[in-house]
């Protein structure tokens, strides 16, 4: 019988469609992968931010995990939006139950600026969760909370990648460059060595939604038996072009754009 890898992510909602598990979905897709999705918060948002937010109590999330986990096959799996301490207890306990490679997107704060974790419960991330990593993808404003300090330069974040994983415990950290200027430029520290992954910076604002398309696309390509830096290699193409790509909707950050890899779609519009 034909195997497809199978892939899980564990997020909040974005009804226009260009972030949270509805891009991550999107994502998976577009990669050949069986998509799969557990909602953490139901997320009343557009291209312009977030209206109101309401989170799914953590037995009804516990309740879709197990759905998943008694049933379907997961060969990869990540996280975005997870609002709170209790939130992130069930998905440590449930983790300890799956045997598939975990990338955690730690979101934090919508790209209009509104916060998508209770503040004061951030710190659960790294003690529930950043353990249980193969991979965390932080932005500079998350990786400035996860490690406690400025990051400025490219040595700030390669430091602050190698600190992810040695002090706070993950698998790897992909320290990503969007926020700050210059070159679009992403460092990994696989616990080992570091590798670099470039970009030139594309003049667009519409990059709605560019970090959870990229830890999707990674997990995406994890739960296809790639290595780690191949697979965030492919996804940094993935995105440069969903970027380069990226469609002018809404009033505000537009999204990007996720089929932008299929020739015969893109051609039709050259
Ligand atoms: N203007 C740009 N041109 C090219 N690449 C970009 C640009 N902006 C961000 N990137 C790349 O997109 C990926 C996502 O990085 P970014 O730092 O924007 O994540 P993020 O802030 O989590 O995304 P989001 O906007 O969804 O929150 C990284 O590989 C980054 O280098
Ligand atoms: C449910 C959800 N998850 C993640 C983001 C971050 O995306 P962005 O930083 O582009 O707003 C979001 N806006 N909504």
């Amino acid at each position: 019988m034909r195997q497809v890898s199978c892939t899980l992510t564990i997020a909040g909602t974005d009804p226009s469609g260009g972030a949270g598990i509805q891009a991550d979905l999107k994502t998976f897709q577009e990669l050949k992968s069986y998509g799969m999705s557990v909602v953490t918060s139901v997320v009343s948002q557009n291209t312009t931010g977030v209206k109101d937010v309401h989170h799914l109590p953590e037995n009804f999330i516990m309740s879709q995990l197990k759905a998943i986990s008694e049933d379907m096959p997961v060969q990869a799996l990540k996280t975005g939006m997870i609002a709170n301490k209790k939130m992130m207890k069930v998905i440590s306990e449930w983790l300890d139950e799956v045997d598939a490679p975990y990338v955690m997107d730690p979101v934090m704060v919508a790209q209009s600026g509104d916060p998508l974790i209770e503040k004061e419960d951030q710190r659960y991330l790294k003690k529930y969760l950043v353990p249980k990593t193969a991979l965390v993808t932080p932005n500079i404003p998350e990786t400035e909370v996860l490690v406690g300090g400025i990051i400025e330069t490219e040595a700030d974040m390669r430091e602050a990648a190698e600190v992810i994983v040695k002090d706070l415990g993950a698998g790897a950290a992909l320290v990503k460059g969007g926020h700050l200027n210059g070159r679009a430029v992403d460092f990994l520290y696989d616990g080992q060595r570091f590798h670099e992954f470039e970009s030139e910076r594309i003049d667009s604002s519409n990059t709605h939604g560019t970090g959870c398309t990229y830890s999707a696309a990674i997990t995406a390509y994890l739960s296809q038996g790639h290595a780690l830096p191949q697979a965030v290699k492919e996804a940094k193409h993935f995105v440069t072009e969903a970027i380069r790509h990226s469609f002018d909707l809404g009033k505000g950050s537009g999204p990007t754009n996720h089929f932008a890899l299929r020739e015969e779609v893109f051609n039709q519009w050259l």
